[in-house]
């Protein structure tokens, strides 16, 4: 068997474990508390989608929003990981979407209701080229933008997350084993908005890594 290649995790079928409300102005802008505590979800890996193929906006939708987030990607696997050990536990980083069908999301919450086909539908994390850890020497202090069709919408600044990378993967792996290959999205800056159907999506990290989608819909 060839050896697996961790610049290829999104191949490997693991975990993508994603961290909501981390950042306090993307809570308040959706009307929502600041957290006490990371509130977690997770999306499968058929959620993947790589540039060169398009984000498609699910069926059942009509507000399919936009969430620009740091990816930490799993290079050595642990249980109850101290945070003083966290960062020895990460290979590198991916820039990533956190595609939500808004209004979807909505009706979960009222009903009290996980947020599974909201967030974890096929396409719903693009993501880029894998990014060595030592170009991110300091993964708590980069920027990261978005543009809808050239027109800047995100730009926030990892400093702003309210659970830092250690203290997330030392939280999760209290419970959920980490495993090498898995990715954990960070949170989103405020800014999030509605993409359509023939919309360029641009996002970026700093002069480290730029990646393009366009979105289509699903065929009816
Ligand atoms: O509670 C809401 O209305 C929305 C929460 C999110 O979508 C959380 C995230 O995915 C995030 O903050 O990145
Ligand atoms: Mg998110």
């Amino acid at each position: 068997m060839t050896a697996r290649n961790i610049t290829r995790f999104w191949e490997w079928g693991r975990k993508i474990i994603c961290v909501g409300r981390n950042y306090a102005d993307h809570a308040k802008e959706l009307k929502n508390a600041i957290p006490t505590e990371p509130i977690l979800f997770l999306k499968p890996p058929s959620a993947y989608v790589r540039e060169g193929s398009s984000i498609l906006v699910p069926r059942y939708s009509s507000d399919l929003h936009h969430e620009v987030e740091l990816g930490v990607v799993i290079g050595k696997g642990g249980t109850a990981i101290p945070q003083s050990a966290a960062m020895e536990h990460v290979a590198g980083y991916a820039l990533c979407l956190d595609m939500t069908a808004r209004d979807v999301q909505d009706v979960c919450k009222s009903k009290g209701l996980p947020w599974t086909r909201a967030k974890a539908f096929d396409t719903s994390c693009p993501i880029s080229e894998f990014i060595p850890k030592e170009r991110i020497p300091d993964p708590g202090n980069v920027k990261l933008w978005l543009k809808v069709n050239d027109q800047l919408r995100q730009d926030g600044c990892t400093s702003q997350m309210i659970f830092s990378i250690p203290y997330l993967i030392s939280y999760i792996s209290k419970f959920i084993t980490l495993e090498e290959g898995d990715l954990i999205l960070t949170g989103t800056p405020k800014g999030v908005s509605a993409v359509q159907q023939h919309d360029e999506l641009q996002a970026g990290i700093e002069d480290v890594v730029t990646m393009s989608f366009r979105v289509d819909r699903q065929d009816q």
